[in-house]
């Protein structure tokens, strides 16, 4: 219900009841005005009837009372008139008239109580006030009536009965509050239709006011108000009118900025305001993405992140991010479904292997399975109705991870609305996960030897600690073993440096695939080498040094044409039954490899506390 509605319906409510106690008020007070009036003209009548009897009495003349009597009813007004003796007045004059003996209700009770009776009574279409007035003996008054009537003083006489119609009053009563009623009407309706055109702008501003807002609601902010007056309803149109051209000036530049950091365009019809809260908010958490893995220690940490942030902001469970390589021959699932670590689970597994097979990474192109299901056959849906979006994540111009999303039909929608976000944060996350590509290259080079590919001295140093805490809490061995080919330099000074470096490759490979790989072998220095041996009793420790020193003895290196072949002497011990500072044991296997050495070469030597007679500490 609009204003202008409201406001009439109230005025109307307001004037109705005032109507009503209007009404009710002046019917009240002519009928009480009537009543007061019939009543007085009855008292009056019958003190007239009174005096007349009195004076026939006086006179002689009250045997021709009767005519007087007739007369009475041509008075105006008077519908009836009759006096009617008391019982003491008949007993001692007789009844009288025929009519002076009638009696009725209020007769006998104005006879029995002595005081004036009055009624309102309806007699068909007729309203009569009736009156009965007791004419009381007195002894004080001229002339006394006890002189001739032989009644006690205040005895009862006679009674005067007389009804006067009052219809004729009540209709003028009438037509007054009718015409009453019509002049408030008429004002009524005046006021009415000032007020409601007084109103009618207010009202109308209201309405395209409320109009405008909706639709600003809806992200419409181009609607327009006609200003119609010049007043305080006119300039809240014309701020209006500001505040929405203000308003969608500055969202769509917020929007067209926004728009071009993100990627992200409007579709025609959405809602501006909440588009450009969308975006607004996606920048935000793009922007402490971002701030928060460049802080990020390693890769894998930032994978975690964008995981997380997928699960808990996007509410995606099904997903997967790969990464390639560093030779991009292989790759590798870092995140399946938020589980790091997982197995491949939404593609072919020969992709791992042979990455070409993945169109995201082939092409470096954004895969859509959802527009195009069939577009790319390494999808491995585990049931009909799955649908897929994969992301190349692009660092130093090609593929080094890629981003797969997998959803239900009923979500397929949701995840292409997602795609300006994950865009978003797979921006900021590109060169951050390139700079940790780089920097753990390098580390990884830096802890690595280049030649044989096992890690160096300074890889042990790094590790050691981690090493020597899991030994502890297990409880466990670990196995030391120096080694050191027997006469290697003679390889140099025969055949040259370069058949020197080929044997100690061969080398590196043998040693390799002679132990676990949780065990870990290290080009410690030249042609030096540690192996460390996880989880060890001392009696396997003993069978893999003799295996190896076995299988390098047997190794023959062909280079040029020469086939070089050497033997390699052992040195054991035995954290921490031998020493329970680690270093103390490495320096231990080193004096086992020099027992060996001395001891004629191409030996295996467990360390034994008799061999150090130094006591020094490492
Ligand atoms: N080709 C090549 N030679 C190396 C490398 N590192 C160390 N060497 C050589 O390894 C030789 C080590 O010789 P020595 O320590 O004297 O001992 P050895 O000849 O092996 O004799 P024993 O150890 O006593 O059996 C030196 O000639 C080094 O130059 C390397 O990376 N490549």
């Amino acid at each position: 219900m609009n204003l202008n509605t409201k406001a009439t319906l109230f005025f109307t409510a307001i004037v109705g009841m005032l109507m009503a106690a209007l009404i009710a008020i002046s019917l009240y007070a002519f009928r009480t005005f009537s009543i007061i009036s019939a009543t007085e003209n009855i008292r009056t009548a019958a003190e007239i009837v009174r005096v007349h009897l009195t004076e026939s009495m006086i006179n002689g003349t009250i045997a021709k009372r009767e005519s007087f009597l007739n007369r009475l009813l041509e008075v105006q007004g008077l519908k009836s008139a009759k006096v009617t003796r008391s019982p003491l007045v008949v007993q001692q004059f007789g009844p009288g008239l025929k009519q002076e003996t009638d009696s009725d209700e209020d007769v006998l009770k104005a006879f029995r109580l002595g005081v004036p009776q009055f009624k309102l009574a309806d007699e068909g279409d007729d309203l009569v006030f009736k009156g009965t007035i007791p004419y009381i003996a007195s002894s004080h008054g001229s002339p006394n009536c006890l002189q001739c009537h032989q009644v006690a003083e205040g005895a009862v006489l006679g009674v005067v009965s007389m009804t006067m119609s009052i219809s004729a009053i009540r209709n003028q009563a009438l037509l007054a509050v009718a015409g009453i009623v019509t002049v408030v009407l008429v004002f009524t309706l005046l006021l009415i239709s000032l007020m409601r055109r007084m109103l009618k702008p207010i009202s109308n501003t209201a309405r395209a006011v409320e109009s405008a807002v909706h639709q600003a609601l809806e992200g419409d902010f181009k609607s327009h108000l006609e200003q119609k007056t010049n007043d305080e309803i006119g300039h809240i149109a014309a701020d209006l009118n500001r505040l929405l051209k203000f308003l969608d000036d500055g969202l769509n530049r917020i929007g067209n900025s926004v728009s071009r950091l993100t990627g992200r365009v409007s579709t025609p019809g959405e809602n501006l305001l909440s588009s450009t809260i969308d975006m607004v908010d996606g920048l935000t958490k793009a922007a402490h993405f971002k701030q928060a893995i460049e802080e990020d220690e390693t890769k894998m940490e930032i994978y975690q992140r964008l995981s997380n942030m997928l699960q808990h902001d996007h509410h995606l469970k099904t997903f997967s991010i790969y990464e390639l390589n560093n030779q991009k021959h292989q790759m590798i699932p870092i995140v399946v479904d938020g589980q790091v670590g997982n197995d491949c689970r939404w593609c072919d597994p020969q992709i791992l292997i042979r990455p070409e097979g993945c169109r995201a990474r082939r092409t470096g192109h954004k895969v859509d399975g959802i527009t195009t299901p069939d577009i790319c056959y390494a999808f491995r849906p585990t049931e009909a109705g799955t649908h897929y979006l994969c992301f190349p994540v692009i660092q130093s111009g090609s593929v080094g991870s890629v981003l797969q999303l997998v959803s239900t039909t009923q979500d397929q929608q949701r995840l292409l609305t997602l795609e300006t976000y994950v865009n978003g944060y797979l921006r900021e996350a590109a060169p951050v996960l390139e700079t940790k590509r780089l920097m753990e290259t390098l580390r990884e080079a830096n802890l690595r030897d280049p030649m044989t590919g096992l890690n160096n001295r300074r890889f042990l140093e790094e590790y050691v600690e981690t090493l020597i805490s899991n030994a502890q809490r297990k409880k466990s061995h670990l196995a030391i073993m120096m080694l050191d080919l027997d006469f290697f330099k003679m390889v140099n000074d025969t055949y040259g440096h370069d058949a020197g470096d080929a044997v100690l490759k061969a080398l590196a490979k043998v040693l390799k695939q002679s132990v676990r790989a949780s065990d870990m072998v290290i080009r410690y220095g030249g042609e030096e080498f540690l192996i460390i041996l996880q989880d060890s009793d001392s009696g396997s420790a003993d069978r893999v040094a003799e295996k190896i020193r076995a299988e390098v003895e047997k190794l023959k290196t062909t280079v040029a044409g020469v086939v070089i072949q050497k033997t390699i002497s052992i040195g054991l011990s035995d954290f921490p039954s031998d020493s329970d500072t680690f270093w103390q044991a490495v320096k231990y296997a080193d004096v086992a490899l020099y027992r060996a050495k001395d001891t004629g070469r191409n030996r295996v030597v467990r360390f034994d506390a008799s061999m150090w007679t130094d006591k020094k500490e490492y």
